[in-house]
């Protein structure tokens, strides 16, 4: 969640190349074949198939399509294989912080009253700067800009001095044409270190200082190479009216908006702050605890142009847990201190470099570059999570906020950035928001959202306090009692104690703001020291809060899968790993033979019972081509059904990635392959277990 001015990082966009995925790398090491055997090798990311790819199988394709798209970029629909995908993300999200963690799951409403995004400081600073082309009008997001030129310089630099020129993204040939890419320029060292030194504190700017940029630099709509006017901020939420407007005006206390304004929430968050006080119930008032919801958010953002990199509808899952400001230590910190993450510093970024270091979880909290163990044990926990679902650690790091980019409240914050061909994307947040959310939400509507916590030893302190002659004091003074008295009781311990003394001398007098003197005697006030016993500690919690964008990761997660075989550049296939794969079993029967049906039957009600799902394909192509088909749809597994399996009860199973077939009675391939879904073994144990098949069985 931030406020302020959002960005995504694209410092070094267009030389992601690909290499084998890292479930091949799991595979090579698994299966008793050779890596050159089964001819799968490192190629370059061919983004152009890799979209192919994407739109043919249906992942997923821009809403509205055959409305041609009315003007409505950035909104998405799912196919079948990216709905299941996305699906099979969350369950495992849920697994791995729900239920691991013991989180309180909420689902709360998307349409939100105005009055809350006021009081969270949404309305006035959820925005983004945005510029305008001076001539066309056309509006474009000034730190994109920014960015997006002086990469494209620095291109151009590395072309004219004749280094590995950056090829044009493949969806970058558009801007190209239009003149985003820059000539093949050298330019003066120095102008290359301020450039560098620029992008890597992008996300720093104000929107004076990106304007000062635009100017210094020339920078120009690459689209149109017109000027471009000074940064403005654009909120970024859509709002929405509830009920028919100008119905019940000042109905509502809290609001200094039109009573029914609404706005459509950009994030989870405050639907986990409103209702703290109910989950701290639910909780039976301890600390620490978390809440976490998975649901839908909208932000309007300015040109969203990255697919799903940057929509204005998408799925977020967010975390809020809840700690003692006074003791952020995690107790399950052990289980992750030694997991070491690349990590980029906000000093290095604000000295204008972007060199990353490789270092405990532990270490990094003990030297306070991240700054508590609840904060490091989720940045940890995050990046198991990554890991497990599939994206190459080598390809991911965290981001640590810069001081500009961070919200004055927060404590620390970092961002789980994922390499792709777009360059560094940010997929995940987490921050330590310190207790800025629950206080101004309790300050607004007087609810106290709060922790009261019993202390098992009450706190006893001693203090000066002031006792008074209430009749006497409002005879002296009459309406001006009250002030004296505020005077008085406003007087820190030292102040206090000097009256004290005074009064014992006698008399003293005491000062008005506004310069009136007030005579006090022991007659009107003694000062007398008092015991207190506090058994009782109330505090507002800090929160920690991670918050994952689903569709950038379900996007990353399918580039860092992607490749092809030599042998069929064509196709691609798809590494996801089987916990997330949409469908983990493919059924194949030779063909689509009555003889078969029972056997095709028997297999898919026995993996049904298991759990595993899997789908038949009994069309009339090729076996090959079958496979091939669902290699591109991420299917982990396959199952040929052929006359062997009528008269042995043989099957044979194949494994995507290195096309290793192994044969075994339909019970053997049938427990081996739940046990390889549900990851108990790899495929090196499968091949343990069942022999190679020779390819003489499936011949009719
Ligand atoms: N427009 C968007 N499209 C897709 N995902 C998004 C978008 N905006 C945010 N997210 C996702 O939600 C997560 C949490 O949102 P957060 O407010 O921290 O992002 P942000 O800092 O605004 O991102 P950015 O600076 O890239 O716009 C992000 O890490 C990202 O995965």
């Amino acid at each position: 969640m931030r406020l302020g001015f959002r960005h995504i990082r694209s410092i070094s966009s267009y030389h992601c190349r690909i290499s084998i995925p890292r479930s091949l790398h799991r595979s090579f090491s698994t299966t008793t074949m050779a890596a050159s055997e089964v001819n799968k090798t490192a190629h370059s990311f061919d983004k152009a198939r890799f979209e192919a790819l994407l739109n043919r199988r249906f992942f997923y394709a821009p809403a509205f399509e055959i409305y041609g798209g009315i003007g409505v970029a950035g909104l998405y629909d799912y196919g079948p294989p990216g709905s299941s995908l996305q699906a099979n993300i969350i369950a495992e999200w849920r697994k791995h912080f729900i239920i691991e963690e013991h989180m309180l799951e909420l689902d709360t409403t998307i349409m939100t009253p105005a009055s809350v995004f006021e009081t969270s400081g949404h309305v006035a600073r959820f925005a983004d700067w945005m510029v305008k082309d001076t001539k066309t009008g056309d509006v474009l997001r000034a730190d994109h800009l920014v960015g997006g030129v002086l990469e494209a310089r620095l291109a151009g630099d590395k072309e004219a001095r004749g280094l590995a020129a950056a090829p044009p993204a493949p969806d970058d040939k558009k801007k190209k044409k239009k003149g985003a890419k820059a000539a093949a320029v050298k330019l003066d060292d120095e102008v290359v270190k301020e450039y560098e030194s620029i992008l890597a504190q992008l996300d720093n700017y104000s929107g004076l200082e990106l304007g000062e940029l635009c100017r210094t630099y020339a920078l120009r709509n690459p689209d149109t190479d017109n000027e471009v006017g000074e940064p403005q901020q654009f909120n970024l939420m859509f709002a929405s009216s509830i009920g028919p407007t100008g119905q019940h005006p000042g109905e509502n206390q809290f609001l200094k908006l039109p009573t029914n304004l609404s706005y459509l929430r950009p994030e989870t968050a405050q639907g986990h702050f409103l209702n703290f006080s109910r989950l701290l119930e639910f909780n039976n008032g301890r600390i620490p605890f978390a809440s976490a919801q998975i649901g839908r958010s909208f932000r309007n953002e300015i040109s969203p142009r990255a697919g799903l990199l940057r929509v204005r509808e998408f799925t977020m899952a967010e975390i809020e847990h809840y700690v003692d400001p006074e003791d952020k230590s995690h107790e399950r910190f052990d289980e992750v201190r030694d997991i070491v993450l690349t990590l980029l510093q906000k000093s290095v970024q604000e000295s204008g470099n972007n060199g990353t270091i490789r270092m405990s979880v532990g270490d990094a909290v003990a030297k306070g570059i991240i700054a508590n163990e609840t904060l490091g044990y989720f940045i940890a926990r995050i990046y198991q999570f990554l890991l497990k679902i599939g994206i190459n650690p080598a390809r991911l790091r965290f981001r640590q906020h810069m001081k500009n980019e961070m919200a004055h409240y927060a404590a620390d914050c970092w961002d789980a950035e994922i390499q792709n061909s777009t360059g560094w994307t940010e997929c995940v947040g987490c921050a330590d928001r310190a207790a800025y959310d629950l206080s101004v939400h309790s300050a607004r509507t007087g609810h106290p959202l709060v922790v009261r916590q019993a202390l098992k030893e009450p706190i006893v302190t001693e203090k000066e306090v002031p006792e008074w002659n209430k009749k006497a004091l409002g005879k002296t003074f009459k309406g001006d009692a009250g002030v004296v008295q505020k005077l008085v009781e406003a007087l820190e311990e030292p102040e206090l104690l000097k009256l004290k003394g005074e009064l014992l001398q006698g008399a003293t007098v005491i000062k008005s703001e506004d310069g009136k003197e007030f005579q006090l005697t022991p007659e009107l006030l003694t000062i007398e020291r008092k015991v207190f016993k506090q058994s009782i500690r109330e505090y507002t919690p800090n929160v920690i809060e991670p918050s994952f964008g689903l569709g950038r990761i379900l996007y990353t997660l399918l580039e860092h899968s992607f490749w092809a075989r030599e042998q069929d550049v064509e196709r691609g296939v798809l590494s996801l790993p089987s916990v997330v794969a949409p469908t983990k079993v493919l059924i194949v029967p030779l063909s689509a033979r009555e003889e078969f049906a029972p056997l095709v039957q028997e297999v898919s009600s026995k993996l049904r019972r298991a759990g595993v799902f899997s789908r038949v394909d009994d069309s009339n192509t090729s076996i090959g081509k079958r496979y091939a088909r669902n290699d591109e749809l991420g299917t982990p597994f396959g199952i040929t059904v052929d006359f062997a399996s009528v008269q042995n009860r043989t099957m044979t199973l194949r494994e995507r990635d290195t096309t290793d077939q192994r044969i075994g009675t339909i019970d053997e391939v049938i427990a081996t392959v739940v046990e390889l879904v549900n990851g108990s073994i790899d495929w090196n144990a499968a091949c343990a277990r069942l022999p190679a098949y020779d390819g003489v069985q499936a011949v009719e």
